[in-house]
């Protein structure tokens, strides 16, 4: 018979730059806020970036929704299924070895209510292998975290800016301007800590209020548009490489002009192929 395992202790030093070879778990995650320690996220969608990635030492890897419009094609997250999201997220664990992996769950798959939650996240355990998956909303998606959190599946919260919530908003506008808002915000982080999150997102929220929230949760606050004083933040990765096609949010900032290179690359390419340049004697067999 199998051993169980003694709970792990917490990686070497820190999540972003330590040692160790085993994968990140939830327990580490607690132990870095309790070092007041920040940490990246990036979302992925497929082995090799995600590979990329886990070798560059990001301690926690999204399979976000938003492969919906970066890696799919449809014009925003809601489109996106489950057999979608647990494909990318089996192939997203078997490219990494260390990134604790989250998988999102996707528009349809939760808001039926906590059992139809349990379904959707057990499927992305059993099936893709994700260490912990993720929701949108506070208040009205509590009953869900508590769910899943009791039954043995870590939960990263989302809330401010629920980008599947897009045709209720008419848009992604800013979330938590204003008193009544801000009070809401508040009232929605707590209600997913107190259901047992283990993080939680805040996207598009004012700097100020982000780190109020920051400041009164205990569990670590992982920002997008959400200001410098989350505990983590994280960024689509193909908008952080330059990747993405158009119009990026404000809140991204590109360290790559990758869709450039990428072109230029295929340009190069092409030209040679058409000017019989390539291949050349060490690219042919004979
Ligand atoms: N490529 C990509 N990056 C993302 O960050 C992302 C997605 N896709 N898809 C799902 C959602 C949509 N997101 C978005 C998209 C646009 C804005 C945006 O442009 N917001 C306005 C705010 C205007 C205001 O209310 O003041 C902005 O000007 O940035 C924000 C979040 C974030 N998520
Ligand atoms: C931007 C993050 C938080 C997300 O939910 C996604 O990529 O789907
Ligand atoms: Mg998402």
């Amino acid at each position: 018979m199998t051993q169980l395992s003694p709970a792990q202790k917490p990686v070497d030093k820190s999540l972003y730059g330590g040692s160790g070879s085993r994968r990140i778990t939830v327990r580490d995650i607690a132990a870095a806020k309790a070092r007041d320690e920040k940490w990246p996220m990036l979302t992925a969608y497929d082995a090799m970036t995600a590979s990329v990635f886990d070798e560059a030492g990001i301690p926690v890897l999204l399979v976000g929704d938003s492969m919906g419009n970066c890696h799919l094609g449809y014009e925003s997250t809601v489109p996106v299924t489950m057999d979608e999201i647990t494909l990318l997220s089996a192939a997203v664990v078997r490219g990494t070895k260390r990134a604790l992996v989250v998988g999102d769950l996707p528009f349809g798959s939760y808001q039926e209510g906590p059992v139809q939650a349990l379904r959707s996240a057990t499927r992305l355990v059993k099936e893709a292998g994700v260490g912990a998956v993720k929701l949108e909303g506070g208040e009205r998606s509590a009953d869900q975290v508590e769910l899943l959190v009791s039954s043995g599946i870590p939960v990263m919260a989302h809330v401010g800016l629920t980008p599947q919530s897009v045709n209720a908003y008419g848009g992604y506008p800013v979330q938590g301007r204003g008193e009544e808002a801000a009070q809401q915000l508040l009232r929605d982080a707590k209600a997913v800590q107190d259901a047992g999150a283990f993080a939680v997102v805040l996207e598009a929220v004012p700097a100020e209020l982000a780190a109020e929230v920051t400041r009164s949760l205990a569990i670590p606050t992982v920002g997008i548009g959400a200001g410098l004083d989350c505990d983590a933040q994280v960024l689509v990765w193909t908008d952080m490489a330059g990747m993405t096609a158009g119009r990026v949010p404000k809140f991204v900032k590109q360290y790559l002009q990758m869709r450039e290179l990428l072109g230029n690359a295929a340009k190069a390419f092409a030209e040679e192929v058409v000017t019989g340049e390539f291949p050349a004697e060490p690219h042919t067999f004979h």
